[in-house]
């Protein structure tokens, strides 16, 4: 990245823009979007080790789009390593449906319906598919009602030789919007919605070497790290994180050194990922500990209270360029944590050198984040968040401590223990959130003349601007 004006200070996304320039690129959908982390996912994007964000819902739609969730630090071992198993026995292109039993009540339907993006409860008996259920036909029915006698069974069935192209069409033909996957005895492999189709042709998944969806998870630096961690490796995690608010710290060093040796003795071979810093002497230092991926952001989370606490953080921007270059002159690679709330941001940490970038917040707002739906007074659909350092995460992760550890450990609260992310109602899926991250970055690509991240990140020229050009790049919805 070269900047046009040279800054005089730290830098974050809004401080800048991106220059066209000329580009020899002739199609947005020639921009190769692979990570250069190592991970190699075909999208650059991680869902962030939260617990209002990452489950298995947003792992397994995440890498099926190419891209990559961790499960976070404070969710039991084992729960996480049953996680990764129903992650890796998922379908790689067919989405999970949302089931439920012929006898089940509409009330039951109602409150399942938006766990997933595709809006329809499937109604199986015996594996086999009997009967689909859509938000119009809970319109006007008893809760108590059985499933059976409201269903429509009208299925369309797909087989999972069919292309995406074909699949599509059929949809199109029997002017449907969803199918079921059906294997040879007629039961059920997974579902697909037209768009599904359409994305199942352009987002090829994030799959491991024995071809089954990628999932992370995360640990602490407290507490027995290292059985954790070779759990989770024998589990079949595909990358390990070591996350602290402050990994530039000798306990994350020590406890990076004893990871690697589990990795090392376990897995070889399976990336480790440790942060979070903000300066090219942390990011040295956690290498050579053994990250092979070090993770950068110390303020920017919209969940996150770090700098009105303690003044200590730096503009994330610059702290990417920074971290960046240091990892790449060690061969190594880093994330870009925190802060995003717009595509152009992840244009601007790829930009910046990030090999992938991280998000929290933005996809807790999602039908596929763990939080259960919720509507405000205003009738918007939302979903809690809060920060893994908020009094209700640290009351959490210290459970098993006494009463006054717990209460002390609470006073140094560093997140906000409850926000309200609304859907999108234009992109309430992450699905819907990735296709707008990804036709903006493949813009950007193009608009910078640039194939792969690589070259984006060498041909990016960036300007710096003052609020009112950040303003000025805004839509504005009504006249003014
Ligand atoms: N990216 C960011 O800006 C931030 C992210 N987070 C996220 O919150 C989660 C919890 O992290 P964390 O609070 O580190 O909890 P952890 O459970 O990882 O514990 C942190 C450990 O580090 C010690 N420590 C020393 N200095 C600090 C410091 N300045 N801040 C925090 N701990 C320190 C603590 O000891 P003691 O308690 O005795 O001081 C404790 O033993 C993680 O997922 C982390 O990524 C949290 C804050 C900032
Ligand atoms: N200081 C804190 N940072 C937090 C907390 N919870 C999460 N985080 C960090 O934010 C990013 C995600 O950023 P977002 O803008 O996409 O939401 C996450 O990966 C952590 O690094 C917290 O409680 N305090
Ligand atoms: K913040």
């Amino acid at each position: 990245m070269r900047f046009l004006n040279t800054p005089q200070h730290d830098l974050t996304y809004n401080d800048v823009f991106l220059v066209p320039s000329r580009s020899t690129v002739t199609s947005r959908l020639d921009v190769d979007l692979t990570s250069t982390d190592g991970l190699g996912t075909p999208l650059p994007i991680v869902a962030a080790n939260m617990t209002a964000v990452s489950g298995r819902r947003m792992a397994e739609t995440i890498a099926r789009a190419g891209g990559i969730a961790i499960i976070p630090q404070d969710i039991p071992t084992d729960v996480v390593a049953a996680t990764i198993g129903k992650v890796k026995a998922s379908h790689t292109v067919f989405d999970t449906p949302v089931t439920v039993d012929p006898k089940a009540t509409m009330g039951e339907v109602i409150n399942l319906l938006p766990k997933r993006n595709h809006g329809v409860v499937l109604v199986v008996a015996d594996g086999l598919p009997v009967g689909v259920l859509t938000e119009a036909d809970t319109q006007g029915v008893d809760r108590f009602t059985q499933a059976r006698t409201v269903m429509s069974e009208e299925i369309v069935k797909v087989s999972p030789a069919d292309s995406p192209r074909v699949i599509f069409d059929q949809l199109a033909a029997a002017h449907a919007d969803y199918a079921v996957a059906t294997d040879a005895e007629g039961k059920v492999l997974g579902v697909i919605t037209r768009k599904g189709a359409l994305r199942a042709a352009i987002y090829p998944p994030a799959l491991d070497p024995q071809g089954r969806l990628m999932i992370g998870t995360a640990v602490g630096i407290n507490g027995d790290v290292a059985s954790r961690a070779e759990a989770l490796l024998q589990a079949g995690t595909d990358v390990l994180v070591v996350d602290t608010a402050h990994g530039h710290q000798d306990k994350m060093i020590d406890v990076l050194g004893q990871v690697r040796q589990v990795r090392d003795r376990v897995a070889p071979g399976t990336p480790l990922v440790a942060g979070n810093v903000v300066t090219a002497e942390g990011t040295r230092e956690l290498i050579e500990a053994g990250a092979d991926v070090v993770k950068v952001g110390v303020g920017p989370g919209a969940m996150c209270t770090t700098r009105m606490q303690t003044g200590v953080g730096r503009p994330q921007l610059s702290a990417v360029l920074e971290c960046a270059a240091a990892a790449r002159e060690l061969g190594k690679s880093i994330w870009a944590d925190g802060g995003v709330r717009h595509p152009r941001d992840v244009a601007l940490a790829l930009a910046a050198g990030a090999g992938s970038v991280m998000v929290g917040s933005w996809f807790a707002g999602t039908h596929e984040s763990p939080g259960d739906l919720q509507l405000a007074p205003d009738g918007r659909a939302y979903k809690e968040s809060f920060g893994m350092a908020s009094a209700r995460a640290v009351k959490n992760r210290t459970k098993d401590s006494s009463g006054f550890e717990r209460a002390r450990a609470g006073l140094f609260e560093e997140g906000i223990s409850s926000s309200r992310m609304f859907l999108d109602p234009e992109r309430p899926g992450i699905q819907d959130l990735l296709d707008f991250i990804t036709s903006g970055v493949r813009s950007s690509c193009t608009y910078a003349g640039a194939r792969t991240l690589p070259e984006f990140a060498e041909r990016a020229v960036v300007g710096i601007q003052s609020p009112s050009g950040y303003e000025e790049g805004r839509p504005l919805h009504s006249s003014w």
